[in-house]
């Protein structure tokens, strides 16, 4: 072979594209998975469009889930992140939401996969430029999903017969998952709505836990007759069941959505485990926090909480809007979102 002194060289420093993360929807089209190039990942259920599973790049799971949850469509998932909306528990004295389940319907309806989108994370990365190869450490991936009036069974869309659009967007990047609604008045009626994301955090062991940032605020009791107590000067920990609506911040006007329209976010809630933060949750939007633990009865109680002492191991930080009624107008819409960071 005769050598070539003016050879052209190797493309070896051509620009590639920056690694991406991947989305896939599984087989049996029940859930979407999405990874970051770090290893950060998420799943969503499209039942209920529940996050079932958000791990860390090691592959930690930071969400508690039932080993008994039902995956299959057929109740709402003991675990993740269930969407609360419209209604917050059961309301009987509300009329327009007297007939509906427990915690609404969303939860147990089939949202449709909108889409994907990425881009680069708009909070600074910790892993330093010399790490962030390809900016792959500063992508994000937002899945998106959608639930409407009309996409409603019609048993549901008799009971709750407004033209409302959910969409609900999940937001992974290295530092942290925000999740996102924003529920709109399609229609010419007004109504109104409650919401909620029903996190069930993992934790190591509940009795070392104390939920930081919400000293002094007020709280129903649920465990104790609804009474309106008020958080002392110190950290919450968990003994016991504990059900406890707190309010964070006043609400939100009606119809908010803009920032200018929006509440002033309360501060962020932090879990802290042995004296070391776990969580940041921080609201947008979403005046209320409902922190939940079942204890050891309540956990007996329910056929889909296995195991039985996972009480030990989850705490349920829920930020929602539940404290009073948001009202849409035709052609309003509203808000809200949380982040959860591991730090
Ligand atoms: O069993 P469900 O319907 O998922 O609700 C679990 C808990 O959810 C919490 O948000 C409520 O404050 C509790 O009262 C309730 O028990």
């Amino acid at each position: 072979m005769v050598g070539r002194s003016n050879r052209p060289s190797a493309l070896s420093a051509t620009p590639g594209l920056a690694p991406q993360p991947q989305v896939t929807i599984s087989p049996d089209n029940a859930s979407v998975s999405a990874v970051l190039p770090t290893g950060e990942s998420v799943t969503v259920l499209l039942h209920g469009a529940t996050v079932t599973s958000w791990c860390d790049a090691a592959g930690n799971e930071k969400l508690w889930l039932s080993e008994a949850a039902k995956l299959d469509g057929s109740k709402a998932v003991r675990g993740g992140i269930p969407l609360v909306f419209p209604v917050f528990g059961t309301d009987k004295s509300h009329a327009a939401v007297a007939g509906l389940p427990q915690h609404g319907f969303a939860r147990t309806s089939r949202f449709e996969f909108l889409g994907k989108s990425t881009s680069e994370s708009l909070t600074p990365s910790t892993a330093g430029p010399s790490s962030s190869k390809n900016n792959a450490a500063d992508l994000t991936v937002k899945l998106d999903f959608g639930l409407s009036g009309a996409g409603l069974d019609a048993e549901t869309r008799k009971l709750w017969p407004y033209d409302f659009n959910l969409i609900y967007s999940v937001n992974l990047n290295r530092e942290s998952l925000t999740t996102g609604l924003v529920v709109s008045n399609d229609g010419d009626k007004p109504f109104e709505c409650q919401v909620l994301m029903h996190t069930y955090l993992r934790v190591q062991d509940i009795t070392k836990v104390e939920i930081k940032g919400l000293e002094n605020k007020s709280y129903v009791d649920k465990v104790d007759g609804a009474k309106t107590k008020t958080q002392p000067d110190g950290p919450v920990t968990i003994t016991g069941e504990t059900d406890r609506v707190y309010t964070t911040a006043s609400a939100p006007t009606a119809g908010s959505g803009s920032s200018s329209e929006s509440t002033s976010p309360g501060a962020p809630v932090t879990v802290l485990e042995a004296g070391k933060t776990v969580f940041t949750v921080a609201q947008d939007n979403l005046p209320n926090v409902v922190v939940w633990n079942p204890w050891t009865d309540k956990a007996k109680g329910m056929s889909d909480f296995e195991p039985k002492d996972g009480f030990r191991n989850m705490l349920c930080i829920e930020p929602g809007s539940v404290g009073g009624w948001q009202t849409l107008e035709p052609g309003e819409a509203y808000e809200g979102a949380q982040t959860i960071s591991c730090s």
